[in-house]
């Protein structure tokens, strides 16, 4: 069991943009292969010069194969940009959505060419991923940069990009709902004496874990956290602690209907060289460690925004697998998707940024005090690697 972390928030004054008024919104997605021909060229784009085993390749690949080569993904990002479209049109506001991915068509330079054909030059970008870490944030950063130089754009479009919202509402709300849910289901078919949740969300090495966010202490002097104090962690730095904050603040919001469910933090989907260590526990190897005294699980995937092929395999396939074998009752519950406060949230979180001449930013609001993230990452934000040019940092 694990405590809430209360923090101070990030000296974030220095990265926070003035609001100003912006001429469309691009939507930036990881993208996934479309038919069984897209899926090897699909995984050459996402592990091109990262290392990754050809066996690692070839059981992904599988996992694609088995869902005729498609990943839900991007049909869940073009449900999302019509959401989105929708609740801005509600709102009144003249913001055409646009839609580009790091990994699969339509892909960031297509977009960039879109935005600037249409007549656009100032762009807000809204990224599929609410936490910090090099694959959530500085990975899409760089991929923009680089498509910015690639099209010939770099200097004709200007890129900011909404904060990381783990902790806005507008993410919260949705997954302290699904959690809820879960343990109700769990207790309505006689599951429910001694529940516990698991929080999943995607591995990563865990040098990457710890280099993720901004480097400096905290405005109290504290230092960033790093490496595995706590037993459920073997890594540190921003990426966990948000999702451990998340987390927390979400067992608190149900701990009114269910006071005494535990929960853990779990990761997933590892991939990478055998040796090289990535942030554990993996989720199959948590429910096997769960003590027998558990009645029934539910595993809420807050480290996603929508049920893509990582839920679908690796949760909904492997780790449920893994529960039936043990006879453990078990409820994966969706993640937030195109939920209307979601989709509402990320909206608010625009019009943080976006005015209208003489017009008022909305507030910013975070519910942990972590938030609310910064606008602009310091430029070694989330580096582990050699640097390359990035999108939305400082100087
Ligand atoms: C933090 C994180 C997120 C969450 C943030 C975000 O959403 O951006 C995320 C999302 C996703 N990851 C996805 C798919 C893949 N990720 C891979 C590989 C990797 N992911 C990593 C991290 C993350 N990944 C890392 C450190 C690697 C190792 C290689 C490297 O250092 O780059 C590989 C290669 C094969 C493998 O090794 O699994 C695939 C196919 C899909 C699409 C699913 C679909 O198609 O529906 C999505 C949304
Ligand atoms: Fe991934």
């Amino acid at each position: 069991m694990t405590e809430a972390v209360a923090l101070p928030p990030l000296a974030a004054s220095s990265r926070t943009l003035p609001a100003a008024t912006y001429d469309a919104i691009l939507l930036a997605g990881f993208g996934g292969p479309e038919g069984q021909e897209d899926v090897i060229p699909y995984l050459r784009n996402v592990t091109r010069g990262r290392g990754i085993p050809d066996e690692r390749l070839e059981e992904v690949a599988h996992h694609y194969r088995h869902f005729g080569g498609i990943s839900p993904i991007n049909d869940q990002n073009r449900d999302l940009k019509a959401a989105l479209e929708a609740e801005i049109a509600d709102r009144g506001l003249d913001l055409p959505v646009y839609w580009g991915n790091r990994f699969w068509a339509p892909y960031f330079a297509d977009a960039l060419k879109e935005l600037h054909a249409d007549g656009h030059r100032k762009v807000l970008v809204l990224v599929t991923t609410a936490f910090s870490s090099y694959s959530g944030c500085r990975a899409y950063r760089e991929d923009l940069a680089t498509a910015l130089e690639e099209t010939g754009l770099a200097g004709e479009l200007e890129l900011d990009k909404v904060r990381q919202y783990f902790d806005h509402p507008g993410f919260v709300n949705p997954n302290i709902d699904a959690v809820r849910a879960g343990l109700r289901t769990l207790a309505a078919q006689g599951d429910g004496a001694a529940p516990h949740v698991m929080f999943a969300t995607h591995s990563i090495p865990t040098a990457a874990a710890d280099v993720s966010g901004p480097r400096e202490a905290r405005p109290d002097g504290t230092e960033v956290p790093t490496g595995g104090a706590d037993e459920w962690f073997a890594g540190g730095g921003w990426y966990v602690e948000q999702q451990r904050a998340v987390a927390a603040l979400i067992m608190d919001a149900v701990a009114d209907e269910f006071p005494t469910a535990e929960w853990s933090l779990v990761f997933q989907s590892r991939s990478g060289a055998p040796e090289v260590p990535w942030l554990e526990p993996d989720v199959n190897d948590a429910i096997e460690a769960l003590p027998a005294s558990v009645t029934g699980l539910v595993i809420s995937p807050v480290g996603f925004v929508s049920d893509h092929m990582e839920v679908a395999w690796d949760l909904d396939n492997e780790a449920l697998e893994t529960c039936a074998e043990r006879g453990l009752a078990a409820v994966r519950v969706p993640t937030v998707g195109i939920d209307p406060a979601f989709v509402a949230g990320l909206i608010d979180l625009v019009e943080e940024r976006h005015v209208t001449p003489g017009g008022t930013p909305r507030d910013r609001v975070a519910l942990t005090g972590l938030g609310p993230w910064q606008d602009v990452c310091p430029t070694d934000c989330c580096l582990g690697r050699a640097p390359k040019p990035t999108v939305a940092s400082e100087g």
